[in-house]
């Protein structure tokens, strides 16, 4: 049974005079995998900062599990909303295991003065946090680095460490902006198993991507923005075929056949 694990009713965000994102609807269900497309611009990353409390959307409710969000990035984390960044955004003089233990301090429950005091509770804290955080390492590949500084990564592991982080907060939904940029076909393959193997943890997940290839393999449904609305929305087959997708896309990568068969795009 698909439970709405997202909520997104009518979220409007206005800078100033320009709306970036107008009137949305949109949901992610238990167990789904949803991808964002949409030309550069189209407001795909202000659409995510309003689910993750960035920003304060100029009008609209977000809901996770049935309950709605306060616009805090610290308490929808809490909630269970958990994400990367287009940009990579690791500590990069900490290492692998202690990027991934800082990604566990919304549900660690030691306070101030256990972690100053360092006593039973916060040790017993510790070990759980460090087995839990190198199980995670273990289902990314990365445990043989845990001790690597994240700067001496290459880069795609350092994007996988930012998912490994993001899962250690423990969320039920995961956004990714963007983790295949700049990586090559190998690397993109890697990221699409990861996630296909994330999703069969219990955690569903929303991606933005241009990579139309990525997309269309690994997602269930496909919403479509061009300039802040939603255009077109359902499965990677139906979103492929629609004409008015492939006009937004003219001049983007996925340019040219609009018959063009899945895989094929790019
Ligand atoms: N903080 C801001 N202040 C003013 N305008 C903004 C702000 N953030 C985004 N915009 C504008 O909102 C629009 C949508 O931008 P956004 O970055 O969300 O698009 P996008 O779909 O994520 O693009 P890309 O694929 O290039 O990352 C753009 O016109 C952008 O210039």
């Amino acid at each position: 049974m698909t439970t709405p694990v997202l909520e997104a009713r009518d979220v409007t965000m206005r800078f100033g005079g320009l709306t970036a994102v107008r009137s949305v609807d949109f949901t992610v269900n238990s167990g789904e995998i949803v991808g964002l497309i949409g030309p550069n611009g189209a407001g795909k990353t202000t659409f995510f900062n309003c689910l993750t409390g960035l920003y304060v959307p100029t009008e609209g409710t977000v809901s996770y599990q049935g309950t709605v969000l306060p616009p805090k990035p610290h308490l929808v984390t809490k909630a269970g909303i958990a994400r990367t960044f287009q940009n990579i955004r690791l500590f990069a003089n900490m290492t692998v295991l202690e990027n991934v233990l800082v990604g566990r301090h919304t549900r660690t429950k030691e306070g101030l003065w256990s972690a100053l005091l360092r006593g039973p509770g916060f040790k017993k804290a510790e070990r759980d946090s460090e087995e839990r955080a190198m199980e995670l390492l273990e289902f990314i590949g990365l445990a043989h680095k845990r001790d690597h500084l994240a700067r001496n990564l290459p880069y795609g592991e350092q994007r996988k460490l930012e998912i490994a982080r993001a899962l250690a907060s423990e969320p039920g939904l995961l956004l990714l902006d963007e983790p295949t940029a700049g990586m090559n076909p190998q690397e993109t393959r890697t990221t699409e198993e990861l996630v296909f193997a994330i999703r069969d943890r219990g955690v569903a997940v929303l991606v933005i991507e241009h990579d139309m290839r990525f997309i269309f393999n690994l997602c269930d449904r496909v919403a479509v923005l061009v300039q802040g609305e939603k255009l077109v929305e359902g499965t990677s087959d139906v979103v492929q075929a629609d004409e008015r997708v492939v006009a937004a896309y003219l001049g983007e990568p996925f340019e040219g056949d609009p018959s063009t068969t899945k895989g094929e795009v790019q």
